[in-house]
């Protein structure tokens, strides 16, 4: 029989892996959850080294293909109907377009995220997931060479008003372009049981965007005399990619995809989270484009310090 969602997830707290020997730790419960987890589509392995996920299995009668796409599909609409959202706000004058363009880019990644253990087990999930962030990017870009607003009608408008910082129809091809790739990237590369990338996107998405939320309405002490960034944005930036950072390992343990826990991993995401503010203080003419900087800085540091 194969086990409801709930009791998938259940197994999966109470499992706890040895992610380098793909060794169970679970003692006197290891035969038990053997048995309970026989079933070969819920134990699909990544290969050696990797964690055995026992979640986010099709039901019965559904193949894992239609599931993916499926999965992929709603995904994607809500992250249209979630960039409208907040677009919408910035066209009806409700909110600045910064504003709106930060929130989006602090919420989309992890409720991206959060949504990844609905994908099945198969190793090309990951590219369900992926054409997500790709079709955003596509609509970037087209929205990038429809021109700015004030020359073209086209339905592009209202997302180049609120994504861009000037209103300019190319600065969508810069940072938001960037950003979706970035995040296509992760997906591809670090999908799932990598505690390295899940970090990482966090600190690109909420670390980045809190720096900016903040630093704009409660900036006072500037780094450098005369210049943007203050210390309340890298406080925003710091606390905001490290919580948001344990709350995903957090979210990722319970569905048995890390076997690391938010405890284990803490004092290294902080870690992660206090260089990657240091390089987002950095000018984009010395290390480029910050939704490239950061994560990549957070990815090699990540490595050394995770060892994988
Ligand atoms: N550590 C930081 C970072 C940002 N800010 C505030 O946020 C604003 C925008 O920051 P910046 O990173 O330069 O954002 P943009 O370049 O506009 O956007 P992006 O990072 O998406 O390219 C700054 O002017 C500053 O008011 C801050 O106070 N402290
Ligand atoms: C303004 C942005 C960056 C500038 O630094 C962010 C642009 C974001 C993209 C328009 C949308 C990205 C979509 C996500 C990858 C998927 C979100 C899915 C979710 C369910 C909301």
């Amino acid at each position: 029989m194969v086990p409801s969602f709930a009791t998938r997830a259940r197994i999966s707290r109470n499992a706890s892996f040895q992610e380098h020997s793909g060794g169970w730790r679970g003692g006197s419960s290891r035969s038990r959850l053997d048995r309970r987890i026989r079933n070969p589509r819920a134990t699909a392995a990544y290969g050696a080294g990797s964690v055995r996920c026992v979640c986010a299995l099709p039901p019965p009668g559904i193949s894992p293909l239609a599931w993916d796409a499926g999965v992929s599909t709603v995904v994607g609409a809500a992250s249209i109907v979630w960039v409208k959202l907040w677009t919408g706000l910035a066209r009806r004058d409700k909110m600045k377009p910064q504003v709106s363009r930060k929130v989006v880019h602090t919420t989309a990644a992890p409720l991206f995220m959060i949504l990844w253990p609905f994908f099945t087990n198969r190793p090309c999930a990951r590219l369900f997931a992926a054409a997500v962030p790709m079709l955003q990017a596509v609509r970037l870009a087209a929205a990038g060479l429809s021109g700015d607003p004030e020359n073209n009608d086209s339905s592009s408008n209202e997302l180049v008003k609120a994504i861009s910082r000037s209103g300019k129809a190319s600065e969508t091809l810069d940072g938001p372009l960037k950003y979706s790739l970035a995040i296509v990237l992760i997906t591809v590369v670090e999908w799932r049981t990598s505690v390295v990338g899940l970090i990482a996107m966090m600190q690109m998405a909420v670390g980045d965007g809190m720096a900016d939320l903040v630093g704009r309405q409660f900036g006072k002490h500037k780094w450098r005399k005369g210049g943007e960034k203050s210390m309340e944005g890298s406080a925003a930036f710091v606390s905001g990619s490290f919580l948001a950072s344990v709350a995903m390992i957090q979210w990722f343990h319970h569905f048995g995809l890390l076997s690391v826990t938010p405890t284990e991993a803490a004092a290294r995401a902080a870690a992660i989270s206090f260089a990657s503010a240091a390089v987002e203080l950095f000018p984009p003419r010395l290390v480029g484009d910050d939704n490239i900087s950061v994560p990549v800085t957070a990815l090699v540091l990540g490595r050394l310090l995770f060892g994988k």
